[in-house]
């Protein structure tokens, strides 16, 4: 699949999903039952309503969504990233540790150690003043008691890790000498400057051009198999999910909706909200200023979500029964959606 086919195109599956080395991997993190609410105005904003999911050693999960329903808010939770004004229960297991409620200084402890994010805007995640270099290697000494010419070996050794082209020499240059591609190679390589077990990537590549985002997906995938890394990918972009993603998860106002592996869902979409992302996306050859089919209506006021489906508003398949909230079961082996009329892709295509 070509890059530009993976930003603009109907997705299509191109990845084995099965990591190396056979058997199940070991499942790294444990989400059960999130929650989170913010008070604004006297109101209660319900971002993630009881989310749910396993992540394995060496695989990416994608969560992807509409703008606002909750997949940045969810993976801030786990980094204890959150507001005072926001609220947040439920459970989440990384390793021995239990993420939620968590004190700030342990906190502080497992970020970067453990599980690490990297950001949409590259420019925005470095210091302007300081060389990439220094903030690598600052990086390395807040995790390992190292001598400072140890940091700067081992700083050289992550920015060649990351491919960053010429790095003993752009060591000392300073983030404005370096492309937008570069820099987002800088961050990832501080933010595996402790080999965390979980990576956390939110829209990391929204800002790049297509080739560029293309390589770094690459990167992150190549890191991803050889360190054994879990990958949680947070984007807008089905067509990068179901290229690199070897999980799916879907979120509609603060719920998964639907959860399967990518070639299974790609396969066979069967929750509504879902086929009408996928009916959003561009398609390639489509006529110059052709309007995005975007999906209709709006997504349900989270300081008022209805009872029931939360997308049924807006929902072509809709009956009195969804007034009542569809559960997320397995309904095919490997392939949780919570919907009472499930489309049938597979048969819809016949
Ligand atoms: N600090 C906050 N105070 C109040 N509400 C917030 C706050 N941060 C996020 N929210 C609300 O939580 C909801 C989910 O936000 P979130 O950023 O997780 O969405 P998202 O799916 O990541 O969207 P996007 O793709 O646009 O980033 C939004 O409705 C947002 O308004």
């Amino acid at each position: 699949m070509s890059a530009t086919e993976t930003a603009a195109g109907t997705p299509t599956v191109a990845r084995a999903a099965a990591p190396s080395g056979g058997g199940e991997p070991e499942t790294v993190l444990k989400v059960d039952e999130l929650h989170v609410t913010f008070s604004r105005a006297g109101r209660k904003i319900h971002a993630v309503n009881g989310l749910s999911y396993r992540l394995q050693a060496g695989r990416m999960l994608a969560i992807i969504g509409e703008s606002g329903s909750g997949k940045s808010v969810s993976v801030r939770a786990l980094m204890g990233l959150l507001p005072p004004s926001a609220s947040v229960s439920g459970s989440a297991v990384l390793g021995d540790n239990e993420l939620i409620g968590l004190d700030e200084r342990s906190m502080r402890a497992l970020r970067g150690s453990e599980i690490a994010m990297v950001f949409q805007d590259p420019a925005r995640s470095l210091n302007p003043t300081m060389t990439v270099g220094a903030q690598v290697s600052e990086a390395i000494r807040m995790h390992s008691e190292v001598s400072k010419k140890e940091a700067q070996k081992l700083a050289i050794e992550k920015l060649r890790l990351v491919r960053l082209p010429a790095a003993e020499r752009r060591y000392h240059e300073y983030p404005h000498q370096l492309s937008g591609g570069m820099r987002q190679r800088v961050v990832i390589a501080i933010a595996l400057a402790a080999d965390p077990r979980v990576l956390i990537a939110d829209e990391a590549t929204t800002a790049l051009d297509v080739t560029t985002q293309a390589q770094i997906m690459e990167l992150v995938l190549d890191l991803q198999h050889r360190l054994g890394t879990a990958v949680i990918m947070i984007s807008h972009d089905l067509g990068l999910a179901a290229c690199y993603a070897d999980d799916v998860l879907v979120m509609y106002a603060g719920r998964a909706v639907e959860h399967a592996r990518t070639a299974q869902l790609f396969s066979n979409v069967r929750m509504p909200y879902t086929k009408a992302l996928l009916g959003a996306i561009p398609q390639v050859g489509a006529a110059p200023h052709s309007r995005l089919n975007v999906i209709g209506g709006h997504p349900p006021d989270l300081g008022a979500l209805p009872e029931g489906c939360s997308f049924r508003d807006r929902c072509p398949r809709a009956t009195e029964q969804c007034v009542e909230r569809p559960p997320l079961d397995e309904h095919e082996p490997g392939h949780r959606f919570a919907c009472w009329h499930p489309v049938d892709s597979k048969e819809e295509l016949q």
